[in-house]
């Protein structure tokens, strides 16, 4: 059973000294930069200050692709197969501005422009809601946008993607598509398009490469119906399976902790 550890900064290496408080515990009970070290067992009277291997990484997947290649509708499904938690990174940042946070009308101008958001503020979002949440798989959608954003990701939040999604559209289709969407976006109209269609060659390819260098990179041909194209993502999943049916309540500032095993 996992519970709040007392006194965490005992049980974490001096190296991690600088990192937040809060870090400290998603790092403590997530086990991202520190996956090998160890948290304190305190729950059984009589065995405080007993070492146990931490509990497991969360399980990651960026969803990568240019505007309109159908990021959100392929993770909609696989949120629904999978049971993934989803976070879209410009869903966070639209919601900023729809809050009217201090940062709201400075993300605004950048969306509009078709520009990317400064790491630090995306990646403190995307943290916010990996600490808060009760999941431990997630499906992280339209990040890292550039190689700045995977380097602060790791650096903040601590953690490695385990799979990673690149929905491989023509542009023209996904000029196409945006355009169609009619959901009222301050982006979807053809001058920012072209925009964001030239910033995704220049700055998330590198990042593509990147997991592609690396081994984690999954390419779907992006074309054809929702169902055809889902057809492809579903079998990427299939060998984590098992490892995301163990899905179990970890964060420590959950209320459900308590009663997790
Ligand atoms: N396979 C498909 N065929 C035709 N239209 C599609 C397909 N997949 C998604 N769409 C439609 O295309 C539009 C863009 O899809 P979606 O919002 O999923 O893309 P996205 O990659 O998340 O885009 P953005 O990066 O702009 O958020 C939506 O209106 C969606 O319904
Ligand atoms: O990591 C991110 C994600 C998004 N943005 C900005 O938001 C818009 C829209 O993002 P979608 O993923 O297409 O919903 C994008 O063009 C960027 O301006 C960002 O800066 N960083
Ligand atoms: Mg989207």
């Amino acid at each position: 059973m996992w519970r709040r550890v007392a006194s965490l900064s005992s049980t974490i290496s001096s190296s991690s000294r600088s990192l937040s408080r809060n870090q400290v515990f998603f790092q403590a009970a997530f086990g991202l930069s520190i996956r090998e070290s160890y948290a304190t067992e305190i729950s059984k009277p009589g065995e405080e200050g007993v070492l146990r291997p931490k509990e497991k990484a969360p399980f990651i997947t960026f969803v990568l692709g240019g505007p309109g290649s159908g990021k959100g509708t392929q993770c909609e499904k696989i949120v629904e197969t999978f049971g993934l938690t989803h976070l879209s990174a410009g869903d966070l940042l639209r919601r900023e501005i729809a809050m009217h946070t201090q940062n709201g009308a400075m993300i605004l101008n950048l969306i509009k422009d078709g520009k990317i958001v400064p790491s630090e503020v995306t990646v403190k979002l995307l943290q916010k809601e990996l600490e808060s949440s009760n999941s431990s798989k997630f499906l992280i959608d339209g990040f890292p946008r550039t190689e700045e954003n995977r380097v602060a990701f790791e650096r903040i939040v601590g953690a490695d993607p385990d799979v990673v999604l690149f929905f491989d559209c023509p542009e023209e289709e996904m000029v196409k598509r945006v355009l169609n969407r009619n959901q009222g976006r301050v982006d979807d109209n053809i001058t920012t398009m072209k925009k964001r269609l030239k910033i995704f060659e220049a700055l998330n390819r590198p990042v593509i490469d990147y997991y592609k260098n690396k081994g984690k990179l999954y390419t779907i041909n992006a074309i054809g119906t929702v169902d055809d194209i889902f057809k492809q993502v579903l079998p990427i999943f299939t060998p984590f399976e098992e490892q995301l049916k163990q899905s179990r309540h970890v964060n420590p500032k959950s209320p459900l902790v308590e009663n997790s095993s």
